[in-house]
């Protein structure tokens, strides 16, 4: 501290922070600080004593935990190790019906069944350890060549197609339709070679409303749009889509028994990709929940499993027997077709893709004629009109 004389003579203390301390009031805080230490160090005392009883109740509890812990888990059957490496990735799949050749559907037979070994890319660990096995039945495998067409019938939702219904143009029949003969090799493979070029160009994908992330496309109406301006799509190309959208309509009315003229091509036909980009994604559906104006959907694969891509069958939840949501697959084959009924009688999804790339093309159709077009050429006239009426 300092001393500092005022102006009228009187002089006071200033701190060394610069603070003015009236002296009494200095003495007395001294007076007072051995009693402040004295109940401080009593408080202290009081809570140690406090913590350290709690503290032992504390390690007691813990210790009385971890024996129960220890005495559980050693009665267990298996260990964490083992809960770890049970993998999910690995199927073995019970094909029935390895018939090779058939001509009609392989239904429902017992015996006449093979395993197929599937082991994913993905993650070979997982594999190795996989003890896990996922049994399937098969409407379609690669090995079989379906040279006619084929349909497992199904009955038709009572309450799915009442606007069908009253303009006299519901189904006749439900159900899955499929052939490995709809076009030639040659067209196929040509087909092929768009879906790869076009989805590469001008793929798109979403998030939402999708079957999976995986999943990339483009809508012909897109690249209808797109193809005059960037002199995109020969006349080759051109017309093979239209020899592949009339064997379509045709075989999608043969097995449901709807008129051609009823028919009509959505703006959901499209060149589709699925690759394994994401983890597992696909979720179940039914085609009509979410188009209401579908009334078939029907797919062209442009590439097989097991040679093109690993997993990515398409399985139907609509197997044969009484049990709800038995899966019944068709596995994915260059060249072959199949179509459904959008309704409820066919809830379906893709399985995930492991590796590779999955191409196809689709035709989805209506026959609610404000919702579709009746060729692909209407399509493409539309889509290359300055102001198309709807997308969706
Ligand atoms: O890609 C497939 O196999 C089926 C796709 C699908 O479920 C659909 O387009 O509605
Ligand atoms: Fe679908």
């Amino acid at each position: 501290m300092s001393t500092m004389t005022n102006a009228k003579g009187k002089s006071s203390q200033i701190s060394n922070y610069g603070k003015k301390i009236h002296p009494e009031r200095e003495v007395k805080t001294v007076l007072q600080q051995p009693k402040r230490v004295f109940i401080s160090s009593l408080i202290i005392i009081f809570i140690a004593i406090v913590l350290n009883t709690i503290g032992a109740h504390f390690n007691a509890q813990n210790h009385f935990l971890k024996n129960v812990i220890n005495n559980q888990t050693s009665e267990l059957p298996i260990t964490l190790d083992e809960v770890d490496s049970s993998s999910k990735n690995g199927y073995s799949f019970l094909v029935n019906n390895g018939d090779n050749n058939t001509d009609s559907l392989p239904l429902q037979e017992e015996g006449n069944s093979h395993q197929v070994n599937f082991e994913s890319q993905k993650d070979k660990s997982d594999v190795n350890a996989a003890e896990e096995k996922v049994i399937y039945s098969f409407l379609a495998t690669t090995e079989q060549d379906i040279d006619q067409l084929s349909i497992y019938e199904q009955p038709c939702s009572p309450t799915g197609y009442r606007y069908e219904s009253s303009i006299g143009s519901a189904p006749e029949t439900c159900g899955i339709t499929f052939t490995d003969h709809l076009l030639d090799q040659d067209q196929v493979n040509k087909l092929r070679t768009m879906a790869a070029k076009y989805i590469e160009l001008f793929g798109e994908t979403t998030t939402t409303n999708r079957e999976s992330l995986n999943l990339q496309w483009i809508n012909l109406h897109t690249l209808f749009r797109k193809a005059p301006k960037k002199s995109l799509l020969s006349d080759d190309e051109y017309e093979l889509l239209i020899n592949a959208s009339v064997a379509a309509k045709s075989v999608t009315s043969m097995a449901f028994g709807i008129p051609e003229d009823r028919l009509f091509f959505t703006t959901v036909c499209q060149f589709t990709r699925y690759e394994p980009v994401a983890a597992f994604s696909e979720f179940r559906h039914i085609d009509k929940v979410r188009s209401p104006e579908l009334i078939v959907t029907s797919i062209l694969w442009l590439s097989t499993v097991d040679v093109d891509f690993e997993g990515g069958r398409l399985e139907f939840l609509n197997g044969p027997g009484d049990e709800k949501f038995n899966p019944y697959l068709i596995e994915p084959k260059k060249g072959r077709y199949a179509a459904w009924t959008s309704s409820h009688e066919n809830p379906h999804g893709v399985h995930e893709l492991y590796n590779g790339e999955r191409l196809a093309l689709i035709f989805a159709f209506t026959a609610n004629p404000k919702f579709g077009h009746s060729t692909i050429e209407s399509l493409r006239t539309w889509a290359t009109l300055k102001k198309p009426s709807f997308y969706y």
